[in-house]
């Protein structure tokens, strides 16, 4: 289905979200419309897997609502209009093929029963040229580093071309070569109208192509506007030239140790 530009395609209102008995998220209200990508940032534990997690379906969530494509969540059948790359996942063991665990991005666009035809194969191996890896589509995923692999559940995530991709750290472990060739790819995406939530620890090469940055802080949204609106912000080594004073939202104070810690070393534990 088309859409026009000025729709919202994820939305999530005054989302409250408890795990184990303990809040995690706190009244997030986030939207994302269609071309825009919207970096998720903040330090450890501030709750950032756990929004994005909840807004594909993954965790409940216990007020709030969560509207995809103009549906509230509950009501929401067409998963296939999103693409999802989850944090850094494991699938070194797997016995699986490069282009099986790419297939399987299409699976449900695939009548049952059936085995993949040649427009499925074409699928698979153009996603797995955007991310370059077609010349290895006939390895195991165990045989690839974990970058590689990164790059193979990025190439799974495209295939069935989605209208909102949710890329949770999708350059954690990936070289830099390989992150501005995904820049690119995104880029070209967003310029045919997808919409893009980004989990991102250091902003790197998708810095150019951010819309807007939404800052989690102990599980609420600390600021939402420019990423040159951060204080003190470095995107990938080029520190704003003249940061703005912040949009604090909540009375929260950034700090930059929150947002762009490359290993993750640092970490507030929960709210
Ligand atoms: N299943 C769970 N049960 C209980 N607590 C959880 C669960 N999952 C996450 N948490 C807690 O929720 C908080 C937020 O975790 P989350 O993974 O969303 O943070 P994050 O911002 O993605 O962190 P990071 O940048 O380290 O990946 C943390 O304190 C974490 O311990």
């Amino acid at each position: 289905m088309q859409l026009t530009s000025a729709e919202t395609v994820l939305e999530a209102t005054d989302l409250s979200v408890e795990l184990g008995g303990l809040p995690v998220l706190r009244g997030i209200s986030l939207s994302v419309g269609v071309g825009e990508t919207v970096a998720l940032l903040g330090g450890n534990g501030s709750g950032k897997s756990t929004l994005v997690r909840t807004v594909v379906g993954l965790l409940p969530y216990q007020h709030g609502t969560i509207a995809l494509f103009g549906r509230p969540q509950r009501l929401f059948r067409s998963w296939r209009r999103i693409g999802y790359v989850p944090q850094r996942t494991p699938v070194g063991t797997s016995a699986a093929t490069v282009r099986e665990v790419v297939g399987a991005g299409l699976l449900a666009q695939r009548p049952p029963f059936l085995p993949a035809g040649k427009a499925h194969r074409r699928a698979v191996t153009e996603a797995l040229e955007v991310v370059g890896m077609a010349g290895r589509a006939g390895d195991r995923v165990s045989w690839l580093s974990g970058g590689q692999q990164q790059r193979v559940l990025i190439a799974r995530a495209l295939v069935g071309k989605p209208q909102l991709l949710i890329l949770d750290e999708p350059t954690a472990g990936v070289d830099l070569e390989h992150q501005q060739v995904l820049a690119g790819v995104l880029d070209r995406l967003t310029d045919n109208g997808t919409a893009m939530l980004v989990v991102l620890h250091e902003i790197g090469p998708l810095a150019e192509q951010i819309d807007r940055a939404v800052v989690l802080r102990e599980g609420r949204v600390a600021y939402q506007g420019s990423l040159a609106g951060i204080p003190g912000l470095h995107a990938g080594g080029h520190e704003c030239e003249e940061p703005a004073a912040p949009d604090p939202i909540g009375g929260a104070i950034l700090q930059q140790t929150d947002l762009v810690r490359p290993n993750g070393s640092q970490g507030n534990g929960r709210p």
